[in-house]
This record gives structure tokens, sequence and C-alpha cells, in this order.
């Protein structure tokens, strides 16, 4: 009996004792000044989400709808106080401006000696900034020009594989994913298209696996995000151990491979065994990012397989998804938009009477580039971009320290009618109107700043290449009708991925 009291003593003070610091750490914000949802002990503002009454994307959303008037505004991840800004000026303060003061999403350290951590998408500070500089050029214009014969060859396999759909309506987010598989496959881990073509090898299987939008990785991802630190000490991970394995495996095969065999290919695993080649890695004036004054800026780091591992694992956890979801948001909103279609249909016919579909005809498409501007805006995979500060500064009068988390909520700006007139329709033209271009800092679908997406140039060419292919030959319209906006997966932490299928038809020209 004794015991049984003095356990519920320990419990009593225990509950105590954390109901008392969750409401010391729920007044963070108002002692501040900084309005936001009432939160509660523990779980802060993301109960409605983890009882799955709400997307991360709607509960941000609503944040930014909410507070009309404000600036900026406080919310918590579970008991992390974190700064929701919504002023455009100060999007433009932390994303640019400011940024060598923001230079971190995940707040991980410089260099991680876990290659599925040391990459692109996770890594902080120099490491980051050094990668970054070395890998911007495997993105310009002449290598993605040298890269598009196979990007093009994986858009006619796309193709050739609706041909043979025409009669039953097409799994549109199923068929999108297979190309993804392809596009991950052949250019950012070397395989020949076809070796890996379907969902149903290794490779694919594993590609729409690789993180399963789950509660576990909802609490992984929150524990990477906010407690960075302690998520480095338990070595928790972007992706499970065994996908990690899994692909960082395949990949220093592919380079084995290659370097036996002598074998080259135009793709960004050569260029990376371009880089590797040329020993240690060191950014030469010329490299030096715009604001960075001080060369110490940057390391010298050496170019291990890990290392080139972990950024093609940084390819296909930040290219893959990505590219397929947005693909069969484009795809679906030509084809509830026949008339923009059939615009868009028409300007790909002409530029390829003239000079056929490649990476120059491609970049003279203006309306499909606004038909895919026009998709992502609507349709951004991801629903906020995130920086952690990494030298105090001041926002609105407001002290930001390091290790303080800064956000924005792209489809509440996005979707904002002060920044697009009639923000739910689709309308591609608004892209086309110069007196009325969408204004800096409220186009956000690549990200912002320094940080913004290393892969836009060759996303947006994949995308543009598999949209004028279809375009030219087939006609798309709904099989069935399609609830807007599309019911999101509650469990996608930072992601806008449709939940449910959808069904196209497709007809020849
Ligand atoms: C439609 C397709 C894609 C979209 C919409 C997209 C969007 C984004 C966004 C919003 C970010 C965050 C930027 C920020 O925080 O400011 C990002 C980062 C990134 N993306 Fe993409 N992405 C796409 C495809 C790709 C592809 C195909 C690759 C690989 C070749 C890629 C590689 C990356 C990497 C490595 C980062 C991290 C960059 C850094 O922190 O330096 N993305 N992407």
């Amino acid at each position: 009996m004794a015991l049984l009291e003095y356990l519920c003593a320990v419990v009593a003070v225990l509950v105590t004792y954390f109901v008392v610091v969750s409401r010391r750490i729920n007044n963070h914000w108002k002692k501040r000044g900084i309005p936001g949802p009432e939160p509660v002990p523990f779980f802060g503002n993301l109960l409605p989400v983890l009882m799955r009454r709400k997307t991360m994307s709607d509960f941000y959303k609503e944040m930014y709808d909410n507070y009309p008037n404000e600036p900026l505004v406080g919310y918590y991840h579970f008991m992390v106080p974190i700064l929701m800004i919504r002023d455009k000026g100060l999007v433009d303060r932390v994303f640019i401006k400011d940024f060598q003061c923001f230079t971190d999403r995940f707040g991980a350290p410089d260099i991680v000696d876990d290659p599925s951590n040391a990459n692109l998408f996770v890594l902080g500070g120099n490491a980051w900034r050094t990668i970054r500089a070395k890998f911007t050029p495997m993105f310009t214009t002449g290598k993605l020009k040298a890269m598009h014969p196979n990007i093009n060859a994986i858009a006619d396999r796309f193709i050739d594989r609706l041909s043979e759909k025409l009669t039953d309506p097409v799994d549109l987010v199923k068929e999108a994913g297979v190309f993804a598989i392809e596009t991950t496959s052949s250019c950012a881990f070397g395989i020949e298209p076809g070796a890996v073509d379907s969902e149903t090898n290794e490779f694919g299987r594993n590609c729409l696996n690789v993180q399963p939008q789950n509660i576990f990785l909802f609490l992984r991802m929150s524990l990477l995000f906010i407690v960075p630190k302690f998520s480095g000490l338990i070595r928790l991970n972007v992706v499970s151990k065994k996908m990690a394995s899994y692909f960082l495996g395949m990949i220093k095969d592919v380079l084995q491979h290659r370097r036996a065999s002598g074998t080259s290919r135009q793709d960004l695993v050569q260029q990376m065994i371009v880089l590797q080649e040329k020993g240690e890695i060191e950014v030469e004036p010329q490299e030096v990012e715009e604001g960075v004054d001080d060369k110490s800026a940057y390391m010298k780091i050496e170019p291990t397989d890990d290392l080139i591992a972990g950024q093609a694992l940084a390819f296909l956890l930040a290219g893959f998804d990505t590219t397929k979801y947005s693909l069969a948001c484009m795809l679906l909103e030509l084809a509830m938009h026949p008339e923009e279609q059939e615009i868009a249909r028409e300007e790909v016919r002409k530029m390829n009477d003239l000079h056929g579909v490649d990476a120059d005809s491609l970049k003279s498409m203006e309306y499909l580039e606004a038909c895919m501007k026009e998709g992502l805006r609507l349709h951004s995979p991801l629903n906020s971009l995130v920086r952690i500060c990494t030298k105090t500064c001041s926002l609105n009068g407001h002290t930001v320290n390091p290790g303080d988390k800064v956000f924005i909520s792209i489809d509440g700006i996005h979707l904002d009618p002060s920044n697009y007139g009639e923000p739910e329709k689709f309308k591609p033209s608004r892209w086309l109107d110069d007196e009325n271009r969408p204004q800096s800092g409220t186009y956000l679908a690549w990200g912002y700043g320094p940080r913004t997406c290393i892969g836009m140039r060759f996303a947006s060419l994949i995308l543009k290449s598999a949209l004028a292919k279809i375009l030219l030959k087939y006609r798309l319209s709904l099989a069935e009708p399609v609830k807007m906006p599309l019911a999101v997966n509650p469990m996608a932490i930072f992601f806008n991925f449709p939940s449910d299928k959808i069904f196209l038809k497709v007809e020849k020209v």
C-alpha cells in the first residue's frame, strides 16, 4: 500500500511538473506579444493533426488566413515554439537579405558521419554551403541539354505506356509514379531506362516506399526538426536504415562499376564522378555565394563514395515524390481545363513542327511553362518552407536566436487573394501578363533564396518534356469527378501529397 501511495505521489509530482513546464513553454509567444492559436500541454497545437482532424497543410494555411493583419504568428510543434512569417518583407529578409542568419533547414551539424543525413537537403552551415556551391553547376543549361536525350527517351516510354491504356481510365498518380521512378533511376542513380520500368521491381517498390507518409515518419521528421542535436545523438535519419542501406549500396555499386568499366553516361552520377575525380572539394573564389565575404564560411570536404551516395539519396528524397505529384496535378488541371489544354497543345505543336521537342524548343514554350507554374502554385508538393536561425537577428522588433525555427505557409501565400486574383482558379495566363505578374516572394513552389530547389531547372525540363509529349499525342479529360481541393495525406508533415486516386480519360488527338 505504501509503495502504491509512493508511486502515486511520484506520478502526481511528475504530471504537475510536466504541466507547469508545458504552461511556461506555452507562454513563449504570449510573453513576446506574438499572436497564435492556443496550445495544449505537450501537444502544443498539433492535436487536431495527430487526431487526423486536419492536415498539416490545412493547419498552416488556417494560421496564415486567421491572422490577416499580423506579420508574425507563433505556434507550438509539440513543446517547441515555431514562428510563422506572414509578411512579404519579412519573408524577403529571412530567405534572401538576412539569409546568412538563416542558412539551415534542420539545424544538423556541419558534417555528419552518416551518409544518409550528410546530404544537401539536411546539412547545414559550412558543409551545406560548400556542397551546394559544387553541385549547383551540375544543373547549368549546357549540362541539362546534354542530359535531355535521356529525359526525352523516358518521356517517350511514358507515352508508350499510355498508348496501352487508351480503353481504360488511367490511374494518374500511379502512372506519374512510374515516370518518376524512371527519371530518378536514370538520372540520379545512373541506371538505363527500362531496367526498372515498373512499380513491381525492387528499385521501383523502394522508391514508392522510401518515405511512407505515416505517423512514424511524422514523429521522426518532427524530432529531426525540433530537436536536431538529440536526433543526431540517437542517430535518427530522414529515411529508415533499411531504405538508406538499399539506395546507398545501389549508388555505390554504380560508382564502382563505372570506375571499373570506364563507362560513362550523361547523368547526374557522371557529374558526381567527375567532381570526385578532382579530389578534395574546395570552393574557388568565383563560386563564393553572394553575401558571403568570408572564405572560412566554406570547408574542405573529401568527396568519398559515401558523400556522393548521400547526395544521390537526397535527389531521390527531394525529387521523386515531388516530380510524381507535380506531374499528376499538372495533368489533372489540364484535363479539367480543356480550353487551356488546347492553347498549350497548339503552342507545343507549332514548336514541334519547327524544331521537335528538345531542350531549346521547350524553353520557348511560354504557355506550357505558365501551365506548369500555375499547376505548382495550386498544388505545391511542399506545404511549407523552413529555416533555422544560425545567427541572432531581429525580425519586426522580435529577437530570433540561433536554433529558433521559422517557416512560411506556401499554400497560405499561393492562395492569398492579395497575391493572386481569383487564387483558386487555374489561370496560366496570369504568368504571361507583363503588367500584373505575381510579385517576388509570392511564388514559392521551388522555395526561395540561396537554398531554393537545386533541381528546379532539371525538374522543370523533365516535367515540360512529359507534358509536351503527352499534349502532342493525347487529349485528356476526367474519367470521374474530382473533388477540389484535393484531399491530402494527413500524415505528410511537409508535403501536400494527394491521398485519393485520380482517374483520367486519355484519347488520341
Ligand atoms: C516538381 C519537382 C520539385 C519541386 C516542386 C521541388 C521543390 C523543392 C522545394 C520547395 C525545396 C525547398 C527549397 C527551400 O527550402 O527554399 C527543394 C529543395 C531541394 N530540392 Fe527540389 N523540388 C523538385 C524536384 C527536385 C529534383 C528532381 C531534385 C533532384 C535533382 C531536387 C533536389 C532538391 C534538393 C537537393 C533540395 C535541397 C536544396 C538545398 O537545401 O540546398 N528537387 N525542392
